[in-house]
């Protein structure tokens, strides 16, 4: 599933938030959206999932533009996985993968055998059998990204949109994660922090600053010292791994 922004433009009480945004993500490629704290990569993947409406330009999905296609539609395309939705959930686990099923029901339809293994399937791929009954809630922060990354799949989702995924993750749970959603090997986009997460995991980078798209590329065309510099205002040594053969970052002091 392709995902195409053009020219997005979003402000909130007449202060621009982002301007001139042109994303274009091809089916199966992994994306990345880096840049400074507040520079709108959460607005753009809002406004990627409809959860805000740009004030200017337009998102296709495939062919189909996302504010004409119908919500239930959309649903069923593409799942959305955020930190910050996951705080609002008191609900057990089950339910909230069940969720993924709602957007192919028809109104009081009842869950079919099909539904039942769509879901428990999800929970085995994620590695939470056993945790059907668990109060989300409960659960510690890894384990609710993985029962998110269940209801994405229990969704069938053909792409999936990720703010932040590995927020307060440790090492281990992050790259559990990451190589979670990479096997995949549906169309993904992510907004990340860690350039060298985005570096081993994303095909192609967007960098964000100040509103504007100011750059985009491989990670090798993008993580490159001077780059690093110009919008995150670090220094840094990057080198091309020897074992991952992606660059590497080193964080030397800020400027
Ligand atoms: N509802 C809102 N009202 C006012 N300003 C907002 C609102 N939502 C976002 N902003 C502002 O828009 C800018 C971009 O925010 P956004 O959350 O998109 O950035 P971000 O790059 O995701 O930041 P971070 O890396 O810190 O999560 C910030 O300056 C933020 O304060």
């Amino acid at each position: 599933m392709k995902l195409i922004m053009e020219d997005i433009c979003h402000s909130i009480m007449e202060t621009s938030i982002v301007e001139d945004i042109s994303i274009q993500i091809e089916t199966g490629k992994f994306i990345g959206i880096i840049g400074p704290n507040g520079s709108g990569k959460s607005t753009i993947l809002k406004i990627a999932s409809r959860i805000l409406n740009p004030d200017k330009g337009s998102v296709q999905l495939d062919n189909y533009y996302l504010d004409q296609l119908p919500f239930k539609k959309t649903a069923q395309k593409m799942a959305v996985v955020s930190q910050e939705t996951s705080l609002t959930f008191d609900f057990s686990v089950q339910e909230i993968v069940w969720m993924g099923r709602y957007p192919y029901k028809k109104l009081f339809q009842s869950d079919t055998a099909e539904d039942e293994n769509i879901v428990s399937e999800a929970l085995e791929r994620v590695g939470l059998n056993g945790y059907e009954n668990r109060n989300f809630m409960s659960l510690s922060g890894g384990e609710k990204q993985r029962v998110l990354i269940a209801r994405a799949l229990a969704q069938q989702a053909e792409i999936i949109i990720l703010d932040e995924p590995t927020n307060h993750l440790d090492i281990r749970h992050q790259l559990q994660l990451m190589e979670l959603v990479k096997k995949l090997n549906i169309t993904v986009v992510a907004a990340l922090h860690d350039l060298n997460i985005a570096s081993m995991y994303c095909d192609y980078l967007y960098v964000i600053q100040d509103g504007r798209s100011v750059m985009s590329g491989t990670p090798e065309n993008v993580l490159t010292k001077g780059k690093i510099r110009k919008v995150f205002g670090v220094e840094t040594e990057v080198i091309m791994h020897p074992v991952t053969k992606k660059p590497h970052i080193t964080y030397l002091t800020h400027i």
